[in-house]
């Protein structure tokens, strides 16, 4: 025989009872079929909503039941010919008795586990003696056979045990009498030895056809939902997420336990007792393979099958000097707990023994709590022990897996995925089967933590990179260009699926978890909603999506204030904006110490000479050893270009007003005529060399009349055309000399300093063209001949690829 289940969604509507009844007729064809139904899709909720609104005094239990009669009727009439009455009039009995039910409860004002069975038990009836009576007229030899006369269970209403020597000897006789081809059988329900109805748990019709598919010793189980199988993750939580086509019984009650609710827990070990292969298929995709659950699945080389988690769990922690070394704590623990028939989800105890903590609903933390201390009440007074700490809002990430066992490293990659996404682990719990892998984490991390677990275990092809990109003004326009450019290439060559979340001005704020359309990004993001920096702040902490990695591509000291916050919650964060980077040293050596300690980037390549690899290769020589002796650069782009382009034939503020337009100064000019910006990078690159300097440090010769610097940008042109002959004045005499005019930034010996200086031909710096930055370190290694970096050291375009890179060494970590 074969046993066929279909779920409240397999049976939801008339056409979908069609659909469950054709694929009955075509298993039929190969041999006699007992289906097991669910109630319609919503009817048990139904039921219990009226018989505790009838309990609580709510007459409007009475509009529950018309509306679930109404929708019953619709069915019979959509499925039945007019002139086959017979359901219908059974139906109208059937919500008599229901009916009557709830008018007892509500009378009594009182709604009994016994009773509540009762009352659920009509969904099924309902549902079964339909589809029999359909499969009937669809010309099936059919029986309607009461689930209540084949399975005897205890008298614990609401989750009855199973007799299964005496349901196997009914669901015999019943056999013997009953030759029809097909049975349609309601699930969940039951009855104890008096023939009191029971039932046996939510989701309990997959359980009643594993107990018939045992009793029958049937060639096979199958499970039809509404989904292909038993998958890697929840979907509804990882995108991603695929069926999984084999698995052993181990593994899927693992599974099952563990969320994936598709199959009830107890559902596979009746099937698993005998050997019988259980089946999940999808109602509305027959055709899909499903999963196949059975002793000896064809060997993957997946090491993990699948993620599962529970949410809505509590943390008791028992702790206590009193306990080490004294046997019999964990026995009147646990004692005290089975006595509330609490259910234990998961055990942990450190092996000093000054602690035993435990998982458990969180509905039954508070009577835990009452039990445990009422146990443990002479010794809490003692003070040998702790009162029992119970921690809330947490869940339980699993990693399930055969193949787990005596495979290194399977727990290594756990955590480390889970920490370099900030993902705190409370507890532990791994059985020696090693067929599980139980984390406990904040509930609110759970989505995070299972993308991230599913990409490390799955989808090693793949990284999934969530950008917060804060300031598209030059820099960050020409970003956004560069990403949507690459978006394919990125996927293709380096696995990365780079999304830009959310994109904020100093005005508005655009998000979309998905990922942007970065075509039409700038017309949407005026429309978009008004955003503060907090608020930005805290619409990336709230998100929690894994990889995440705030952009900083304004020029903003607030900006720069919230690294450290983002750093704190394992944000990544790439930085072209240099306040932080140069602010006082003792946050500069924070913001690096929490990179470190929240295994979150911090990288900020393009503070010093754009896209050039100046800071990269510095630290690189100062990661193997090597030390820096001094440096001397010539470190802005807008200045050098200044300087080469000038020859007093066009006046010098002009000259600026072009670097500016060209996108080569900072956003205020005055930061880099006045020397500011080149001290700026000379102290971060002294900090990367290991030097502890501060901004006053650096020695600033300015070159500039100090009428430029006083008033606002457009004084600051009007004053430097007033000057035209002091700048005039420099060029001529530097020529007259056969030199050039840089800016330079020197260091050695823990001092810095910059200023414009004459270089002669034959000098390193003499020939550097156009907006070029040059950088020459002498250190230990490069004593004679400086290790020179060379290149375009502002624009946009350049900068916003330095910025990209930097994005790509933060999401490759
Ligand atoms: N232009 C270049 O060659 C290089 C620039 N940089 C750095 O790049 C950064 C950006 O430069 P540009 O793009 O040229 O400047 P920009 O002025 O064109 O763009 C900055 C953007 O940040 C926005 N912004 C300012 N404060 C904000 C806030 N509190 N919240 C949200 N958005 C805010 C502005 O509205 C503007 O859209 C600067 O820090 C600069 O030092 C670094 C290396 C080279
Ligand atoms: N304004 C800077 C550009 C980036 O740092 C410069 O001119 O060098």
């Amino acid at each position: 025989m074969q046993v066929l289940k279909f779920g409240g969604t397999s049976v939801a509507s008339a056409e979908n009872i069609r659909k469950s009844l054709a694929i009955v007729a075509t298993a039929a064809e190969r041999g006699p079929v007992v289906m097991v139904v669910s109630a319609l899709g919503g009817t048990t909720d139904a039921l219990i909503g009226a018989g505790r609104a009838a309990a609580a005094g709510d007459a409007g239990y009475r509009d529950t039941l018309l509306q679930l009669a109404a929708r019953h009727r619709t069915a019979v009439q959509e499925l039945l010919p007019a002139t086959h009455s017979g359901p219908e009039g059974q139906l109208v009995s059937q919500f008599g008795e229901i009916t009557s039910l709830c008018n007892g409860i509500f009378a009594l004002g009182e709604l009994s586990t016994r009773t509540l069975d009762k009352l659920m038990s009509y969904g099924e009836l309902l549902s079964s003696h339909l589809i029999a009576a359909v499969a009937k007229v669809q010309g099936q030899a059919t029986v309607w056979a009461d689930a209540r006369q084949l399975i005897r269970t205890n008298s614990r209403f609401g989750m009855a045990e199973v007799d299964m020597a005496t349901t196997q000897k009914q669901v015999a006789d019943f056999k013997t009498q009953n030759p029809a081809k097909i049975w349609v059988v309601p699930g969940f329900i039951a009855a104890d030895a008096h023939g009191t109805t029971t039932t046996l748990g939510r989701g309990g019709s997959d359980y009643t056809a594993a107990i018939l598919a045992a009793a029958l010793d049937a060639e096979k189980l199958e499970i039809w939902t509404d989904v292909s199988g038993m998958m890697t993750a929840d979907p509804r939580l990882v995108r991603s997420a695929r069926p999984i086509a084999h698995i052993s019984y181990q593994e899927a009650m693992e599974l099952s336990h563990f969320g994936a609710k598709v199959l009830y827990p107890p559902t596979i070990q009746p099937v698993m007792q005998r050997g019988i292969p259980l089946w999940i298929k999808n109602t509305f995709a027959p055709d899909e393979y499903g999963t196949l659950v059975e002793v000896e699945p064809p060997r993957t080389p997946a090491v993990v099958q699948g993620i599962s988690s529970i949410g809505n769990l509590t943390l008791l922690n028992l702790e206590g000097s009193g306990m080490v070394g004294i046997p019999g704590f964990s026995k009147r623990l646990f004692e005290a707990l089975a006595r509330e028939r609490i259910n234990v989800i998961l055990i942990t105890q450190s092996s000093s023994e000054h602690s035993i903590c435990v998982g458990v609903n969180t509905p039954d933390a508070a009577p835990a709590q009452v039990a445990v201390d009422e146990e443990f009440a002479t010794e809490i007074a003692a003070g040998r022990i702790e009162p029992l700490r119970p921690e809330k809002d947490l869940a339980i990430v699993a990693l399930v897996g055969e193949n787990m066992k005596n495979h290194p490293g399977i727990s290594g990659k756990l955590f480390g995925a889970l920490g370099q996404n900030g993902v705190n682990i409370r507890a532990i719990a791994q059985g020696a089967s090693e067929k599980n892998i139980s984390t406990v984490i904040r509930a609110a991390d759970v989505r995070k933590a299972i993308n991230v677990l599913h990409e490390a275990f799955f989808e090693a092809t793949k990284k999934q990179v969530n950008l917060f990109i804060l300031g598209p003004g030059n820099v960050g326009s020409k970003l956004l260009e560069q990403l949507a450019r690459q978006q394919a290439h990125l996927l293709e060559k380096l696995g990365l699926q780079v999304r830009v979340v959310a994109i904020a001005n100093s005005r508005h704020c655009l998000v979309d978890e998905n990922g942007l359309d970065l075509t039409a990004w700038p017309e949407e993001l005026a429309q978009a909603p008004a955003q503060t920096l907090e608020e930005f702040t805290q619409l990336i902490i709230a998100r929690n999506l894994r990889n995440s990695i705030f952009v900083d591509v304004t020029a903003n000291p607030a900006a720069a204030g919230i690294y450290a916050n983002l750093l704190a919650k394992s944000v990544a964060i790439v930085a072209c904006n240099k306040v932080a980077a140069s602010s006082e040293y003792a946050h500069y050596a924070r913001l690096k110490s929490l990179s470190k300690e929240f295994n979150a980037s911090y990288l900020f390549e393009t503070n010093v000479g754009a896209a050039l690899p100046i800071i990269g290769t510095l630290n690189d020589l100062t990661r193997s050893g090597d030390v820096v002796q001094r440096m001397e650069a010539v470190l802005s782009g807008t200045l050098n270009f200044v300087f080469n382009n000038y020859d007093g034939t066009r006046p010098y503020a002009e000259v600026v007003r072009q670097a500016q337009a060209e996108g080569y100064t900072e956003p205020d000019p005055r930061l880099d005529l006045s020397g500011s910006d080149v001290a700026r990078k000379i102290l971060i690159l002294a900090r990367e060399a290991g030097q502890v300097m501060e901004m006053a440090d650096i020695e600033i010769e300015t070159f500039l009349p100090p009428a430029c610097l006083e008033g606002d940008v457009e004084a600051f042109y009007t004053q430097m055309a007033a000057h035209e002959s002091h700048f005039k004045a420099l060029y001529d005499a530097a020529t007259a000399a056969g030199k050039r005019l840089k800016f330079v930034a020197r260091y050695a010996d823990g001092h810095a300093a910059v200023g414009l200086q004459t270089v002669a031909p034959g000098h390193d710096l003499y020939d550097l063209r156009g907006k070029d930055n040059v950088v020459l370190f002498y250190t230990d290694r490069y004593a004679d001949q400086p290790l020179v970096v060379k290149g375009a050291g502002a624009g946009a375009e350049v900068t916003a690829s330095g910025v990209f890179a930097d994005i790509i060494r933060a999401a490759r970590l």
